[in-house]
C-alpha cells in the first residue's frame, strides 16, 4: 500500500507522497499522477507531489499534473509541499528545497506558506500584445514564473460564464504557434487599488483550477506592470486569496516576487494496490 498525504492551497489539491527512497521512476510517477488524480476513480487532485533527495537543499519537490505531464514549478504546490515538509520534520520552519525550475526558499508559519519565488526576466515575456479569441479580444502579457503564463485582462469576469472562460482558456492553452510549450492563462480583472480577481487555466489539468499560485504571481506582475498596481497585491482566486509581493531591479528588466496563502492539511492515507496502476506494484 502507498502511503500519501492530501493538501490544498486554496482549494489547488494534491497529492503528496515521499519517494526519498527513489523507488519510483519517472514514467511510474508520470503513470500514478493520471491515476490516482482521477477524480470518482481514485483520490482526485490537481496534481502530485513528489518529495525526493536532493544534494543541496532540504529536498527536492517534483510536480505531476492529473494528465501525468511534469510541470516545472507550482507556486501553490510549492506551499503545500513546503508545509508537509515542516509537518513530517523533513525540513525546519524556513527551509529550501530545488524544482526544475531553480531552488525556492519558504518560510513555514503554519497554515500559512511564504515563499521566495525568485526572480522572473521580464525581457523574456511578450508586452502590450492582443489576442482574439471567439470574437472577443484581449490585451494580454505572456511570462514564465517557473511554467508559462499568459495573462488576460478583463474588465468584468462576471461577464463570462464558467464554459466560456474555460473553453477561452483551452483555446489559448493550445496556442503554440504564440506559446510553442503551450501555457497557463490567467484571466484577470482589477478589484481595487491593491487586489486582483484572476481564474485560471492550467497546462496539465486541462481546466480551470480553483487557484494558481504562479498564475497568481504572473498576475501580479502584470499588474503591477501595467496597472502599476502597489505591492503587496492580493489575489482572489475563487478558491481563496494569494498575496504577492513584488519589486523590480534598476532597469525593471527583472522583477523579485514572494507568494504567501494558506494550505490546509486535509488527509493520511494508503492507497490500496489494487487502484495502483498495473506496472507500479
Ligand atoms: N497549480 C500550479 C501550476 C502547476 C503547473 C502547471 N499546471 C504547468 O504544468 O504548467 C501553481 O500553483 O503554480
Amino acid at each position: 500500500m502507498l502511503e500519501f498525504t492530501k493538501i490544498q492551497g486554496n482549494g489547488n489539491d494534491f497529492i503528496v507522497i515521499d519517494n526519498r527512497e527513489g523507488s519510483m521512476t519517472s514514467p511510474d510517477l508520470s503513470r500514478l499522477a493520471a491515476s490516482i488524480c482521477e477524480r470518482r476513480q481514485s483520490v482526485g487532485a490537481d496534481g502530485l507531489l513528489v518529495v525526493e533527495m536532493s544534494e543541496r537543499e532540504n529536498f527536492t519537490m517534483r510536480l505531476f499534473n492529473n494528465d501525468g505531464s511534469e510541470g516545472e514549478m507550482c507556486g501553490n504546490g510549492a506551499r503545500c509541499i513546503a508545509r508537509y515538509a515542516w509537518e513530517k520534520k523533513i525540513a525546519g520552519e524556513k527551509m529550501s528545497f530545488e524544482t526544475l525550475a531553480g531552488p525556492i526558499h519558504g518560510v513555514v508559519t503554519a497554515p500559512f506558506v511564504e515563499l521566495d519565488m525568485g526572480e522572473t526576466n521580464l525581457s523574456q515575456g511578450f508586452w502590450g500584445q492582443s489576442l482574439k479569441v471567439e470574437g472577443e479580444t484581449f490585451p494580454f502579457v505572456y511570462l514564465v514564473v517557473g511554467v508559462p503564463h499568459c495573462v488576460l485582462f478583463v474588465d468584468n469576469l462576471e461577464d463570462f460564464s464558467h464554459d466560456s472562460l474555460r473553453d477561452i482558456g483551452r483555446t489559448v492553452r493550445y496556442d503554440t504557434h504564440r506559446f510553442p510549450k503551450g501555457t497557463n492563462v490567467n484571466f484577470v480583472q482589477r478589484s481595487g487599488e491593491r487586489t486582483l480577481k484572476v481564474v485560471t487555466y492550467e497546462r496539465g489539468v486541462e481546466d480551470l483550477t480553483l487557484s494558481c499560485g504562479t498564475g497568481s504571481t504572473a498576475s501580479a506582475i502584470a499588474a503591477s506592470i501595467v496597472w502599476e498596481m502597489a505591492a503587496p497585491i492580493q489575489v482572489q482566486n475563487p478558491g481563496g486569496d494569494n498575496w504577492v509581493t513584488v519589486s523590480f531591479n534598476e532597469t525593471r528588466s527583472i522583477c523579485k516576487t514572494y507568494l504567501t496563502g494558506k494550505t490546509v492539511m486535509i488527509a493520511e492515507g494508503r492507497l490500496y494496490d489494487e487502484a495502483l496502476p498495473k506496472d507500479i506494484e
